[in-house]
Parts: structure tokens; sequence; C-alpha cells
């Protein structure tokens, strides 16, 4: 299904350019509508906030209509929210979800990845590594509450976070599914999986991009909790209580060196140039660029999907020399 929605996607963005800007919900501006016990949500039209002060929590809601895939303008917003947040003490944890249940996110807005000018390719794949390292390094306790389907760069969203708590619905299905769009998960996609489920889980997830249901999802750690549906808030909410109850629980947990083992200060310093260069270099274009579609068309792999031979190699080393990466070293010792 995701393949058929991918090819879907940017087959339209390829031949109408003006859909490019789509969907794009109106919602409220600035201080939104009034939140319990007289408490205002705040927010932006993509993203909504609904704060709790006496607990220190805000709920932060993504509604990116259709299916919360992370366009430009709505990266941007979620990450002016969660930095209002965190420079705002009265809060000390966010818990992250969707304004619409059934879709938590799509992951990446594949419009946003074909058709573009090399200029706009940079700006949002900073875009998206800004939100995963934003959300990854963040001094706030994060708690997701997948309150549906969760596929590729909605996994990775939920795999920033402490504590994943997910509905048990079997169309909510989460997983880094790249592959089977023909395209390759970046490395600290899977430096995040590799360290939420371990290393062979991790390969065979990425190899297969596969889609885990709810209770296969728990069974390999990919989600640390499944509960039925009406109880993903509350658990949420549960969770983060245990959460603060410990004094310094983010910068704790990284002065103890676990969960933050990707983000050694090298990693931070290459990450943004390590994708950028490679992909969006003025003779390298973007892979999925139509105009540079007929270098590497792999057999079976639809057209507007094929990969560049730069890109190939670097999916070949992803999936052939799983581990070899330097980092996947540092995760691993
Ligand atoms: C080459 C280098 C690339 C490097 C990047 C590598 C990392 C990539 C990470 C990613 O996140 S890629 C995106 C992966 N996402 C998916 O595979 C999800 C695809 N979508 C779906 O499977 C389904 O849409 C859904 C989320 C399960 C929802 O299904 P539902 O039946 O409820 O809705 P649909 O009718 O399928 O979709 C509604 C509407 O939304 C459009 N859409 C869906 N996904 C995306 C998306 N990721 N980006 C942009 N738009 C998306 C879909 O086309 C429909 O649009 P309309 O036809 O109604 O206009």
């Amino acid at each position: 299904m995701a393949l058929a929605v991918g090819m879907r996607v940017l087959t339209r963005a390829l031949h109408r350019p003006w859909a490019r800007g789509l969907r794009v919900a109106p919602g409220r501006t600035g201080p939104a509508a009034g939140g319990g016990d007289g408490v205002r949500c705040f927010g932006s039209p993509r993203v909504l906030v609904e704060p709790d002060p006496a607990a220190g929590v805000a709920v932060v809601k993504m509604r990116n209509p259709p299916v919360n895939s992370f366009s430009l303008e709505f990266l941007t917003e979620l990450l002016i929210s969660l930095e209002k947040l965190e420079n705002d003490k009265t809060f000390r944890g966010i818990i992250l979800t969707s304004d619409h249940p059934g879709i938590f996110s799509a992951g990446l807005d594949l419009t946003e990845m074909c058709g573009r000018k090399p200029e706009h390719y940079m700006e949002y794949w900073k875009a998206v590594q800004e939100m995963w390292l934003r959300f990854y390094l963040s001094n706030l306790v994060v708690i997701a509450a997948i309150n549906g389907v969760s596929p590729a760069g909605g996994c990775l969203l939920s795999l920033t976070c402490d504590y994943r708590v997910l509905a048990n619905n079997p169309k909510y299905t989460i997983g880094l599914n790249e592959t089977r769009l023909g395209i390759v998960a970046p490395f600290w996609f899977k430096d995040m999986m590799v360290n939420t489920v371990g290393y062979r889980t991790a390969e065979r997830a990425l190899q297969l991009g596969l889609l885990f249901p709810p209770a296969e999802a728990l069974r390999v750690g990919v989600v640390d909790q499944v509960v039925p549906e009406d109880q993903v808030q509350s658990t949420a909410r549960s969770v983060m209580a245990q959460w603060l109850a410990i004094p310094v629980c983010r910068p704790g947990v990284q002065n103890q060196g676990l969960g933050r083992a990707v983000l050694s200060p090298e990693a931070l310093g290459e990450a943004p140039s390590c994708l950028i260069q490679p992909l969006a270099a003025p003779d390298d274009p973007w892979p999925l660029d139509a105009s540079r579609q007929s270098a590497f068309p792999p057999r079976g792999l639809p057209a507007c999907l094929c990969l560049q031979a730069p890109l190939f190699l670097s999916l070949v080393r992803t999936l052939v020399g799983f581990g070899v990466h330097p980092k996947s070293k540092r995760i691993s010792s």
C-alpha cells in the first residue's frame, strides 16, 4: 500500500506542479481555543499545543491533514512549538500525538522530494534533520502517544521520544518502510532503529521495509507499550508522571550514556553535511529529480522512484554493509 501511495504522490507531484503547495489546512493561529481549567491552547495552523502547566506537561498535536506528512511548513511549525515549550520553564515534558486519530504521521512529505530546485531539497533536508536532532536532544521528556499509522519518518519521529505508547489497532503499523518505496533510509534513521530494537531486528526490518502491527511492534521493541485506543493518552500521562518523578530525567539519561548514544559530539557536527552534500551538491541533484531518473533504473522499481548511482551505492552500503558505517561502530561499542 505504501508503495502504491508513494508512486501516486510522486507521479502526481511531478505532473501537477500546482499540487505541490497542497494540504495546508486552515487552522487557528496564535492563542487558540481555551483548554481545560482556563488554560489556553496555543500553536499554529499545523500544530496544536494543549498545555497543562500544573503537571508541567504539554500535549503537542500534529494536525497537518490529510496524513500529517512532514511538509516544510509543518516541520517549521513543529520546531517552533518545541522551542517555545523548551524555553518555558513551566514545562518538563511533552506528549506528542496526532490530532487525527488513525494517522500519527505518514513521514516525509513525498511532494517535497521531487520536481523541486536543489536549494529546496537543501532547505527541506535541513529541516528534517533539525526535527530529528531537536526532538532527540530536547531537554524535555518526550512521550509519543501513537494513535495511528506511523511509517518511515513518522516512525523516526517516534524513535526520538523517550517512550512510545501505541494504540492497539491492527491498522496502526509502525516501521521504517523506505526500501518498499525504492529509497533508502538514511544511516541515522537506521541508527535510531538499531538503538531501539537491536542490530539483527533492525537489519531485517530495514531490509524488508517492515511495518509492524501493534503486537509485533511491542514484541520487537519498536514501541514500549500497546494499550486500547481510548487509553493511549491516559497511559502516556501516567508514563510521563513516572519520568517527571525523576529530578533530572533526560539529562540524567544522557549522562549515563544511555538512549542518546547516536549523538556523540562528532556525530552532531557531521549530521547536516553528510546527507546534504552527497544528495544536493550542484553536480549531484536530488535523486528523485525527474530530469535524472534515467541514469539508474533498477529493475522492478517505478521510474519515479529510481535511485541515482551515488544513492544506490549508499543503499548497497546500508543493506549489504549494515553496521560497517562508522556510526554503527560507535553505537555498538
Ligand atoms: C531519495 C532519497 C530520499 C531520502 C529520504 C529517505 C527517508 C524517507 C522517509 C519517509 O518518510 S518517506 C515517506 C514514507 N511514507 C509512506 O510510505 C506513507 C505513505 N502513505 C500511506 O501509506 C497512506 O497514505 C497512509 C499514511 C497509510 C494513509 O492512508 P489513507 O488511506 O488514510 O490515505 P491515502 O488516501 O493513502 O492518502 C491521503 C492523501 O495523502 C497523500 N499522502 C499520503 N502519504 C503522503 C506522504 N508521505 N507525502 C505526501 N502526501 C502523502 C496521498 O497521496 C493522498 O493524497 P490525495 O490523493 O488525496 O491528494
